[in-house]
């Protein structure tokens, strides 16, 4: 289940998110930077209205790699469930330094450190993290008009950054000016959670907090994800979504020689899922081809595969992924072997569920 957590300013905020869904209300004054504080006694007012309704983060402040002022940032907010604590640019003994100084903080308070794609994010120091006592990490931007999350960072990479943070243990989220149509495509990494401010304002990220901007985010994240463990042949029409002929190199055949270097490879997806309903308008309602081709661009970026069933069967399972979809054919096919394109198409639907 992903979560939406929402940075408010103060109580009045907080309790507008609250009312629009949000499951973490998260401090911080956004004129102030990308983790710009606010005062210890913001935050004590904040939790005082906000009085266990939901989890309060705070954020300690767009700080200087120094280890004794994001220390006392921290202790300075310690009555919060959790303290957000930003790796910004430094070196790598800079950033040690600073996770060290916050391991005794970490066995008291839960905190959660933050990378930056735009920030020269070193994630090899997830590990140091974890054996720190940190609760939790996750990715945000610094600059807020240089682009958006995937903008910075592939889907690949943010695969990656969730699936390594997760199995150490951590709680992970994703950030960075994330838009309406960012959430389905990020929720297929199932991250515990999505971070918001610019989107949940009517206007400019330090305006304040919309509550139908808060609403519209609510309904795009997704309450479940469905099971993709049992995929069978299925019938039955809905309405049809469709990649076709999506071309791109990728390391792929069990050969000798098709190692070591790329060959042209053509996806074709097509899903029948849920019959749109009349008068749709909003991501929330409809699945996105989107989420198709980052599939299929992370298949590219993973490295060899021999066989082109492979892919087909894991695309398949991850378009099914999505409970909308109630069938998907895809095909995959060499162009660079012969005379023809060759390769597989498999039709796969969901495995009715047990009574
Ligand atoms: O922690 C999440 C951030 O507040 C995200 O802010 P943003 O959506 O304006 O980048």
């Amino acid at each position: 289940m992903i979560r939406l957590l929402a940075s408010v300013t103060g109580p009045e905020e907080a309790e507008i998110v609250i009312e629009g869904g949000a499951d973490f209300v998260d401090l911080k004054d956004p004129s102030r930077g990308a983790l710009g504080a606010v005062s210890p006694s913001v935050l004590e007012a904040t939790l005082r209205a906000v009085a266990g309704r939901r989890p309060v983060s705070a954020v300690a402040g767009d700080l200087p790699m120094q280890p004794d002022v994001v220390r006392r940032a921290v202790e300075a907010r310690r009555a919060a469930d959790y303290v957000k604590i930003g790796l910004f640019p430094a070196s790598r003994e800079e950033r040690l330094a600073v996770i060290a100084a916050l391991r005794e903080p970490a066995s008291r308070t839960r905190l959660i450190a933050v990378f930056f794609a735009d920030g020269d994010p070193d994630f090899t120091l997830l590990p140091v993290l974890a054996e720190a006592g940190f609760a939790g990490a996750m990715i945000d931007t610094i600059g807020k008009s240089s682009g958006r999350l995937l903008k910075q960072l592939s889907l690949a990479a943010l695969g990656d950054f969730v699936a390594t943070a997760r199995n150490l243990g951590l709680l992970t989220g994703l950030a960075g000016s994330l838009e309406p149509p960012d959430v389905p495509r990020l929720a297929v990494l199932e991250p515990d959670y999505l971070g918001f401010r610019g989107a949940l304002t009517a206007g400019p990220r330090d305006g304040p907090v919309d509550l139908g901007a808060v609403r519209a985010i609510r309904a795009l994240i997704p309450a479940e994800t469905a099971s993709n463990s049992h995929s069978v042949p299925a019938a039955g029409r809905g309405d049809l979504i469709f990649v076709r002929d999506f071309t791109l190199p990728m390391e792929i055949g069990a050969y000798g020689h098709e190692r070591g270097r790329a060959q042209q490879v053509r996806f074709s997806v097509e899903a029948e899922i849920d019959p749109i309903v009349a008068g749709v308008r909003t991501m929330a309602e409809i699945y996105s081809y989107d989420v198709i081709i980052d599939a299929i661009r992370s298949l590219a970026e993973r490295g060899h595969t021999d066989l082109v069933e492979t892919l087909a069967l894991e695309l398949a399972d991850t378009v099914l992924a999505d409970a909308r979809v109630r069938e998907v054919t895809v095909r995959v096919e060499k162009l660079e072997l012969g005379p023809a394109a060759v390769g597989i198409a498999v039709t796969r639907g969901r495995a009715a569920s047990a009574p």
